[in-house]
């Protein structure tokens, strides 16, 4: 499959408390049948056993929804299970993470507000740019702001699939995919929700904004 087709759509991302409490796997899986084409295991824990169990089952769901799991900030676990991985400015060397991950691996790179950061991720070798935050985010309200202009001068400057991400929900992701998102990676709009079926039916309301051309 062509990078550029697997790299579209609703690019979902887990959270440790709002899927705590047994809710990781079947939430994902809600958001999986709802139509997202990326998951990003997001868990800041140390706790590795832990982590590698809920990576490898959540690995199993992406393979049955044919969906493309992500790990974040770990390229050793992404290296372990064979899945992609996504870096922050300070998570590590880029293009060691693709030595270490090889040629086929999806790797992102986190670019805040900033062209120059993206274009380095390019030359390091990333499959895809994540700009952001675009909104107020409930998960990181620290995150530096973005402004969505800068996804249309992305779009002319970079070469590589862009991911937008930060407060977005189904309402505001329109105008992020008009100026040139090919992905919106959501967490709170995602999931935080009373039960399995309503996340689904956030996904899917996410996911139909990709249906049209
Ligand atoms: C798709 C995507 N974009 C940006 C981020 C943020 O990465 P980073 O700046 O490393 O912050 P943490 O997520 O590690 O707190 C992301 N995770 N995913
Ligand atoms: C993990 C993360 N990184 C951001 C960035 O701007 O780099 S914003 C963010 C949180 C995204 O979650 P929500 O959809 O709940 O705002
Ligand atoms: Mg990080």
């Amino acid at each position: 499959m062509k990078e550029s087709t697997r790299l579209r759509g609703l690019y979902a991302i887990t959270d440790s408390k709002l899927l705590a409490d047994g809710r990781l796997l079947p939430y994902v899986e809600a958001a999986l049948k709802g139509g997202a084409r990326l998951l990003q295991y997001r868990d800041k824990s140390s706790d590795e056993a832990r982590r590698l169990r809920e990576a490898d089952a959540l690995q199993e769901l992406c393979a049955r929804h044919g969906a493309q799991l992500i790990i974040n900030d770990d390229a050793e676990l992404a290296a372990r299970l064979g899945v992609g991985l996504h870096l922050g400015q300070e998570d590590g060397s880029l293009a060691a993470a693709r030595a270490l991950l090889g040629r086929q691996a999806i790797i992102g790179a986190t670019c805040h507000a900033q062209l120059p950061l993206a274009e380095q991720a390019a030359r390091d070798g990333a499959s895809y740019v994540a700009f952001g935050r675009f909104f107020q985010s409930q998960t990181k309200p620290g995150a530096p702001s973005a402004n969505p202009e800068l996804l249309r001068e992305a779009r002319a400057r970079i070469g590589l699939p862009i991911v937008a991400i930060g407060g977005i929900t189904p309402e505001t992701a329109p105008g992020l995919i008009a100026e040139g998102a090919q992905m919106i990676a959501v967490i709170h709009a995602l999931f935080a929700a009373e039960n399995a079926a309503e996340v689904e039916r956030r996904a899917r309301a996410f996911s139909q904004l990709f249906t049209t051309p």
